[in-house]
């Protein structure tokens, strides 16, 4: 596969001397230097100098910081500041709320707030089940976590996690129309996150629990599900895992290797391996490995984690021990869901013919894509400046938007399934490629047809409180 990367959009503020032609030198220091400019904005002009905002695309930070070096060691020309626009588009966080009405006049008033609202407070009173009607419960997801693992960066807490819980319920409300609010507990103990979750629970529709560590995600998720009566869905369990089935099932099209034959290598057994391999196991494939810190997970040893002990009885069926090199030999299909550095070109060469590579930790894969490259026929990440975007975002929007059109009082695995097939038929088979195994996420039709099909599955396997109409608006 061939690959380009995108690099990271950096604003620099310069004072530019009234001298010669600066402007002409400037961007010559920067084109030898790697950058690229990509915006010129005047700010102010004095008798002496000019002072511009030059936006310049660059490598990654420290290249960045290179051309600041450079600029500023230039006669005539000041570097005032450098500000990275990730961190500007995070001014003041990234949501707001704002009301669907407008209160004009005193008549409107009485009908949004006292006296008239009370009549509606006495409807859902005597029929509680008119909150999905009359309150934003019908349409709102809480986007749940504690901060222990956020991303690939690990347990950053509550805090830390809050750009990336505002992140996900932007794309929820832009991909889906569902109204998320980003709730961040400032505790790690699995029955108090139970609890608050089921405390604030009348006000959502379905609850996204999302970088909560394994294995207390099993057990927070499974309580909650149970105490529950509105869907609970572990974005990184099992968001991830219809996403990457999805992949997969384009790409085993497209090198012509059918699923039950396939020997997958899954990394990381955490929240997003184990769902993985649960996705893998009822999609028909057998054969799968799982690697952890401490090697193959098999039948010869005894685990502390609970749930390794699950996996190893319902994975590697010749029971092989030892390392990643040993597990990569003869792999059709990486399975990457644990950190950055684990994959080498070495192992890549110990897999068998065609080469399926997901390496999907974020926000660095398990290996560098440029360098993998060249040594597979199909790599993906859960990342959105390469193609064969594998990221869960594929999934949440359109799973909730189905669940939550269908009343759904859960997200069972029929569900699951019919959204990955979902995703995966938004490419027709004969538009299938090396870098084209997973549609968009800015492909339109994709969360409109997994709602559909997530729906109907609701609807089949009676959990749905209520018939929906495909391309129903609701
Ligand atoms: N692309 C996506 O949509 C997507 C979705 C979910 C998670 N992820 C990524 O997957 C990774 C794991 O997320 P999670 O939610 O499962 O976290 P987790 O903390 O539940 O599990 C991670 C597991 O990986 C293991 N691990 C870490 N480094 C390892 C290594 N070098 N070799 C073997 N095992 C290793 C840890 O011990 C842990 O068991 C993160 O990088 C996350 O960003 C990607
Ligand atoms: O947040 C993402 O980009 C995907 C996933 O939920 C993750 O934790 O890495
Ligand atoms: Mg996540």
């Amino acid at each position: 596969m061939e690959l380009q990367r995108s690099g990271i959009s950096l604003i620099y503020r310069l004072e530019i001397a009234n001298q010669g032609n600066m402007f002409a030198k400037l961007a010559s220091l920067v084109g030898n230097a790697g950058g690229d400019i990509a915006a010129v904005d005047m700010i102010r002009v004095t008798q002496e100098a000019v002072v511009r905002d030059v936006t310049i695309n660059v490598g990654n930070r420290e290249h960045g910081r290179q051309i600041a070096e450079l600029l500023d060691a230039e006669d005539g020309i000041h570097v005032v500041a450098v500000s990275d626009r990730t961190f500007l588009v995070h001014l003041g966080g990234k949501l707001e709320i704002a009301p669907k009405i407008q209160v004009k006049n005193r008549d409107d008033l009485s009908r949004v707030y006292t006296p008239h609202v009370a009549r509606v407070c006495e409807a859902i009173h005597e029929d509680p089940s008119k909150a999905f009607q009359l309150t934003i419960k019908r349409n709102t997801v809480a986007v749940v976590s504690d901060g222990t693992a956020v991303l690939g960066l690990g347990d950053i807490g509550p805090y830390a996690a809050m750009p990336v819980m505002e992140g996900k319920a932007m794309l929820f409300k832009q991909f889906a129309g569902i109204d998320a609010f980003p709730i961040c507990l400032d505790t790690k103990d699995p029955d108090a996150i139970v609890e608050t979750v089921k405390r604030i629970a009348p006000a959502f529709g379905g609850i996204n629990l999302e970088d909560i560590a394994s294995p207390r995600c099993f057990y927070i998720e499974e309580r909650l599900k149970t105490e529950l009566d509105i869907p609970v869905f572990h974005d990184d369990q099992h968001g991830t895992a219809v996403v990457m089935l999805a992949g997969l099932l384009n790409a085993a099209k497209l090198v012509r290797k059918e699923l039950k034959n396939l020997k997958v290598v899954v990394v990381g057994i955490g929240a997003a391996g184990v769902a993985c391999t649960k996705m893998l196991l009822s999609a028909g494939v057998t054969n799968i490995i799982g690697v952890t810190l401490e090697g193959i997970l098999h039948r010869g040893r005894e685990y502390e984690n609970e749930i390794w002990n699950w996996y190893k009885e319902h994975t590697n069926p010749e029971n092989i021990t030892g390392s990643l090199d040993d597990a990569m030999v003869g792999a059709d299909v990486f399975i990457g869901v644990s950190g950055p550095g684990v994959l080498t070109v070495e192992h890549l060469r110990k897999m068998a013919r065609d080469p399926i590579v997901f390496a999907m930790a974020n926000p660095t894969p398990e290996i560098e894509p440029e360098v993998a490259a060249p040594h597979v026929r199909i790599l993906a990440t859960g990342r959105s400046d390469y193609p064969n975007q594998i990221n869960n975002v594929l999934c949440f929007p359109g799973i909730f938007k189905g669940a939550l059109a269908a009343r759904a009082y859960t997200i069972n695995e029929d569900m699951k399934l019919a959204a990955a097939q979902a995703i995966a038929s938004a490419i027709r088979e004969n538009e299938l490629r090396e870098d084209y195994i997973i549609p968009s996420v800015f492909n339109q039709a994709v969360v409109q047809r997994v709602a559909d099909a997530v729906a109907e599955a609701a609807r089949r396997t009676d959990v749905a409180r209520r018939e929906v109409m495909p391309k129903d608006n609701f």
